[in-house]
């Protein structure tokens, strides 16, 4: 069995994979200063609790966060007895190129969506993934990643006017009814919706037109369905798209 973990800015979330299903997905915030010991704590508490037996003899981690890395190494060699596989280090080898400018540092989440969406949908697409951050990422035909977009992330934007403006409250993201807010929060959700909306939209556009072909546009990240209300902006909506991709890798990696 093999464990994938796609830790975020915000939120890591551990899969268990048997070679065909996931068994199950747990989730907890990121922290750096998270040891080893308190992860398995979590971790087995919660198994047990699911009552999930797991014989873990592989473990592979995409992190945005370089600091966390070290003691989810210490977790993978201390209670799997692994060496774990860590995505952007030059020992985990990718199916895809990357086509970027010399000595850029690509967001290894992005690396495995790219891997993700191009064993999944083929090529040409892009890759929405709504984070800490919102991020595009563009695969050419031959399945290469070759740049994209990193735009604020939804809560993101909340939370800076929020914190800007002193008569601005913290509120949550939803779908408003209309574009003209009649009081402070809906003008707030309204800015970030259908501000979003339109920059999903007009990016997706530009980068089409700069491809100058048809491009399929996978979204993943808890909040994409919202975005899918009302219009289609995206052709196709995947949870697990992330995790998808660390098995690809995984299974890559071992082949040889
Ligand atoms: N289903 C959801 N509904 C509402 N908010 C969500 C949902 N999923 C994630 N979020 C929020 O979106 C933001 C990004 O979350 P996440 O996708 O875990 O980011 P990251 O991968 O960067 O850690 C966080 O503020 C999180 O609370
Ligand atoms: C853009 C990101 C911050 C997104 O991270 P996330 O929202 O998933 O936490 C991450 O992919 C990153 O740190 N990238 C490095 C720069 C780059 O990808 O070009
Ligand atoms: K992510």
């Amino acid at each position: 069995m093999l464990l994938a973990i796609d830790c975020g800015n915000t939120n890591t979330v551990f899969s268990i994979w048997d070679g065909e299903t996931f068994l199950c997905t747990l989730r907890t915030s990121t922290e750096h200063q998270r040891t080893a010991d308190q992860y398995f704590v979590w971790f087995s508490t919660l198994l047990n609790h699911f009552g999930i037996k797991t014989d873990i003899r592989s473990v592979i981690i995409s992190s945005t966060v370089p600091r966390v890395v070290f003691n989810l190494r210490v977790f993978s060699d201390r209670y799997f007895n692994c060496r774990p596989l860590v995505v952007g280090k030059p020992d985990c080898r990718l199916p895809v190129d990357v086509r970027v400018d010399e000595g850029t540092q690509v967001g290894p989440d992005r690396l495995v969506n790219t891997v993700a969406g191009y064993d999944l949908y083929g090529g040409d697409l892009i890759v929405v993934d709504f984070g800490t951050a919102t991020t595009f990422d563009v695969v050419a035909s031959d399945g290469a990643y070759i740049g994209g977009v990193i735009a604020p992330g939804v809560n993101l934007s909340l939370q800076a006017l929020h914190e800007a403006a002193a008569a601005l409250p913290h509120v949550d993201i939803t779908m408003p009814a209309r574009v003209i807010g009649t009081n402070t929060v809906d003008c707030m959700q309204s800015g970030v919706f259908w501000g979003y909306v339109g920059l999903i939209d007009g990016i997706c556009d530009r980068i089409k037109a700069e491809r100058g072909r048809a491009m399929k546009v996978v979204a993943t990240g808890g909040l994409a369905p919202l975005f899918q209300q009302g219009h289609a902006i995206f052709d196709v909506f995947r949870d697990d798209l992330t995790m998808h991709g660390l098995t690809v890798i995984d299974a890559y990696n071992k082949e040889g």
